[in-house]
């Protein structure tokens, strides 16, 4: 009998073929109301219109002595007014100020009714209840006129923006309190591994190995914008792994499996995750490393069946994860790369897209080039240590030593 050999990749999709189905099964952002104190990092769901003017009153720009331009005939010789009062920040002059007087004003303090003009305080020299104004350049110096910045109405942030401190100021200035921001993605974190010991296990046994995924998700997921809700370890049962899936924390947007997700006798993930209510949307994709993937929905929840080898776990989260997160807070185009030339051939002889980690070799130069990491085993943590990004190969290319391509930085 002739045996028949499946061809490897028969059955599998592309890399674009898997994104396409993610994208149009990304889940709606979900926006909330926060505190600005809770709003950090946090993007914007709405366009923001400044609710006032900025400044909020006329003000001045400097400590020294607000006058009426008038009073001083041109500005060129010294002229003596008398200080009938002081416009502190915070305790305006109340009076209406008259002709041949003049007003103590510090920096940011309203001006006075009366007065359109300020010297600074170098600029002339006190005697008694007088002040003699030295010289004046112009009518209106060192004055913050209200609405100057912006009106009210105006156009201050818009959608998707990152809240990072120079936004919080300004949303601050104007008075919010709370603003509408997508809400942080919370997800489910489970690793399942019966080899699995905890990395701070000092009795971790011959046949054992301590469980990277579980950090390094947790820290990708935080990069990300996102909240771990929690993180479990799972044996590898079918059972057990049901359990977890089916008790996942109901307010969770996405859920992580890491490993069991291949076509060992003790891989359950896809199973268990199908027992759990989930619809398989992809598994088995055409890319080296992370061939495995496996991604179900249920209802608006999506599941990450990630590889358990570390580093096609990191790169399945780099390139399907880290978008679905995007996407989960307005974000729409994450993967940026940037040009840099190769420094010697790398091909891509096998069936795969291949995603080699490499690492940038002239940073400085405005035309970086970059190496792939000698190592680049999936189970090589080493590979996503010493490289900067990665560049994305389809099977049969070769890139020539100065050829250009889109690296992918890590964050
Ligand atoms: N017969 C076949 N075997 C495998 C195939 C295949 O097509 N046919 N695919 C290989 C590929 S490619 C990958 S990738 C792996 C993925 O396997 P699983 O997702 O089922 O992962 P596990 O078997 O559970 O673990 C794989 C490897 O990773 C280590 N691991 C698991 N979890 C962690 C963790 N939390 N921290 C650190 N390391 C972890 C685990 O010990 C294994 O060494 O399947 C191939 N096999
Ligand atoms: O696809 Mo696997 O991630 O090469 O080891």
């Amino acid at each position: 009998m002739k045996i028949q050999w499946r061809p490897l990749g028969v059955d599998m999709i592309s890399v674009p073929e898997a994104l396409s189905i993610l994208e149009k099964n990304l889940p709606e952002p979900r926006k909330v109301q926060v505190s600005l104190e809770e709003a950090f990092a946090r993007r914007l769901a709405e366009d923001i219109a400044a609710p006032e003017a900025s400044p909020r009153y006329t003000s001045s720009a400097m400590d020294g002595f607000a006058v009426r331009w008038q009073d001083l005939g041109g500005g060129k010789d010294p002229v003596s007014l008398a200080i009938v009062g002081e416009s502190q920040a915070g305790a305006p002059c109340g009076r209406v100020v008259q002709e041949g007087q003049a007003v103590r004003i510090s920096t940011g303090a309203m001006l006075a009714q009366g007065v359109d003009t300020v010297i600074r305080v170098e600029d002339t020299e006190e005697n008694g209840s007088r002040v003699i104004i030295k010289k004046c350049k112009c009518q209106g110096q060192d004055v913050r006129y209200a609405g100057e910045e912006f009106k009210q109405g105006e156009s201050l942030l818009c959608r998707g923006q990152e809240l990072k401190s120079r936004q919080i100021a300004l949303l601050s200035a104007v008075g919010f309190d709370f603003v509408p921001v997508y809400a942080a993605p919370r997800v489910s974190l489970f690793t399942t591994g019966t080899e699995l010991a905890h990395f701070a296990d000092k009795d971790i046994k011959s046949y054992q190995i301590r469980d990277s995924n579980a950090p390094m998700l947790k820290g990708s997921i935080r990069e990300a914008g996102a909240v771990v809700a929690e993180c479990l370890h799972v044996l590898d049962d079918l059972s057990s792994t049901v359990e977890s899936i089916e008790g996942a924390k109901q307010d969770s947007d996405i859920i992580i499996c890491s490993g069991g997700v291949s076509v060992g006798q003790h891989d359950h993930v896809k199973e268990a995750a199908e027992l759990a209510g989930f619809t398989q949307l992809f598994w088995q994709i055409r890319q080296k490393p992370g061939k495995p993937l496996y991604v179900g929905k249920r209802g608006k929840t999506l599941l990450f069946g990630l590889p358990g080898n570390p580093v096609s776990a990191f790169m399945c989260f780099q390139n399907f994860v880290l978008p679905t997160l995007a996407a989960l807070q307005g974000l729409e185009h994450i993967h940026e790369g940037f040009s840099a030339r190769a420094e010697k051939t790398i091909a891509n002889k096998g069936k795969r897209t291949n995603f080699i980690r490499v690492a940038i070799t002239n940073k400085q130069h405005e035309e970086p080039t970059f190496k792939p990491i000698d190592q680049q085993g999936s189970h090589m943590i080493t590979s996503i240590v010493k490289a900067d990004g990665y560049i994305a190969m389809e099977p049969g290319v070769t890139l020539n030593p100065g050829d250009l391509t889109d690296v992918f930085a890590f964050a």
